[in-house]
């Protein structure tokens, strides 16, 4: 059932850990909240498993008060990034432990339970480990414990807070294409936290992006990387480039490149560009616009290969990336002199009476007539 969050602040003495926060989480969902340090994630997170209330705004489960329901009564299941698993408890009680402690009349038949723990141990890939001991466990071991944990009760809502977070990154990888497709078998709604983007962008259906208490953007993977909707979103998604635009007489230009077009109507004076290092072409053809880039180093990284590029005129940095069997090419070694332009960029201008306040909702998105 949708859950519909509208409006939910919370603040810590004057500080606000949510600010203004709405979301919708479909059934069926995978929401990764995706945000640095700090951006109230697990505040978020908090309040939607009862751990925690906010100050103003609901959440509503169709006409279902959600708020007012308490944790137990919500049905959720809670994985922390700290295996709180009981160390006195084998794995197979421990994965019992929410259905032994529900009262008597809501608690299923021993052998119910029994057999309802043994089917997710096997689901976890740990029914050989059933009576071992947590100390006696990997952490992606113990994580996939209290992951079964949170499923034995059934819930209709997984929240998980940066469950891999202490794992090395090889096993980070396995466990969250693993859940991933636990998340898809068992028809589950997820929310999961995480400050790790590229474990956002691989497993959720859709990631909100917040910052400072606020959600930024919502949108699939490939909207929040494709069509970033602020600043912020544009640096903390992916690698880019930051290159100032100016209006000048002739028009907006960044140094020797030139916008085709004043996307603001002669509203603004200053602006920002965002352009993605797969997104500049290096041998721009002479008699076309382009910035002379001279090529500083070449960070080689498997299949990509990193150019680390200086404008001269604008003494600007930029980075572009190419496939790393391009770099026999001529024209790509250190030192050689390049013609770089865009070939696509996300652009915002700055409001006149606020120095660089980016205008969020003046965004302009550019790509050449032939690419769009
Ligand atoms: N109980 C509390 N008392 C005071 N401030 C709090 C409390 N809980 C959280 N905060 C503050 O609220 C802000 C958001 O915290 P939150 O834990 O939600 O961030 P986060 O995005 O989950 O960060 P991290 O990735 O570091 O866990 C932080 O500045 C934090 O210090």
């Amino acid at each position: 059932m949708t859950l519909l969050l509208d409006q939910l602040s919370r603040h810590f003495t004057d500080f606000a850990a949510l600010d203004d926060v709405s979301l919708q989480i479909a059934p069926g969902e995978f929401l990764a909240l995706l945000g640095p340090s700090g951006s109230g994630k697990t505040t978020l997170l908090r309040i939607l498993a009862g751990l925690d209330y906010p100050d103003q705004g609901t959440v509503m489960q169709a006409d279902r008060d959600f708020l007012a329901a308490s944790a137990r009564e919500r049905n959720v299941g809670l994985v922390f990034q700290h295996y709180a698993l009981f160390r006195h408890l084998t794995v197979r009680e421990n994965v019992a432990f929410g259905l032994r402690v529900r009262p008597r009349r809501r608690r299923p038949p021993r052998a119910q339970i029994r057999e309802r723990v043994e089917r997710l141990l096997k689901r976890v890939q740990l029914e050989e480990l059933g009576d071992r001991y947590p100390s006696q466990l990997s952490g992606g071991q113990r994580q996939r414990v209290a992951l079964a944990r949170a499923l034995a009760v059934e819930p209709e809502l997984l929240l998980l807070d940066e469950p891999f977070g202490a794992l090395d990154a090889q096993v980070r990888v396995t466990l969250r294409r693993w859940l991933r497709e636990l998340h898809e078998e068992l028809q589950l709604t997820t929310v999961f936290v995480t400050h790790d983007q590229e474990e956002a962008l691989e497993l959720a259906d859709r990631i909100a992006v917040m910052n400072c208490g606020r959600v930024e953007q919502v949108g699939t993977p490939q909207a929040v990387y494709q069509d970033p909707a602020t600043p912020f979103v544009c640096e903390f998604i992916g690698r880019t480039n930051r290159i100032p635009l100016a209006r000048q007489a002739q028009g907006w230009r960044a140094g020797a490149w030139p916008l085709a077009t004043d996307p603001w109507g002669g509203r603004y004076r200053q602006g920002v560009a965002y352009v993605r290092p797969e997104h500049l072409t290096l041998h721009v053809p002479d008699g076309q616009p382009a910035w002379e880039a001279r090529l500083r180093h070449v960070y080689l990284a498997g299949s990509v290969a990193h150019l680390d590029l200086h404008v001269a005129d604008i003494d600007l940095a930029l980075e572009a990336d190419v496939a790393s069997e391009d770099l026999g090419r001529p024209g790509l070694q250190p030192g050689a002199l390049l013609r770089v332009a865009p070939n696509r960029l996300v652009a915002f201008p700055f409001d006149d009476d606020h120095g660089d306040r980016a205008v969020i909702r003046d965004r302009w998105t550019w790509r050449p007539p032939d690419r769009r």
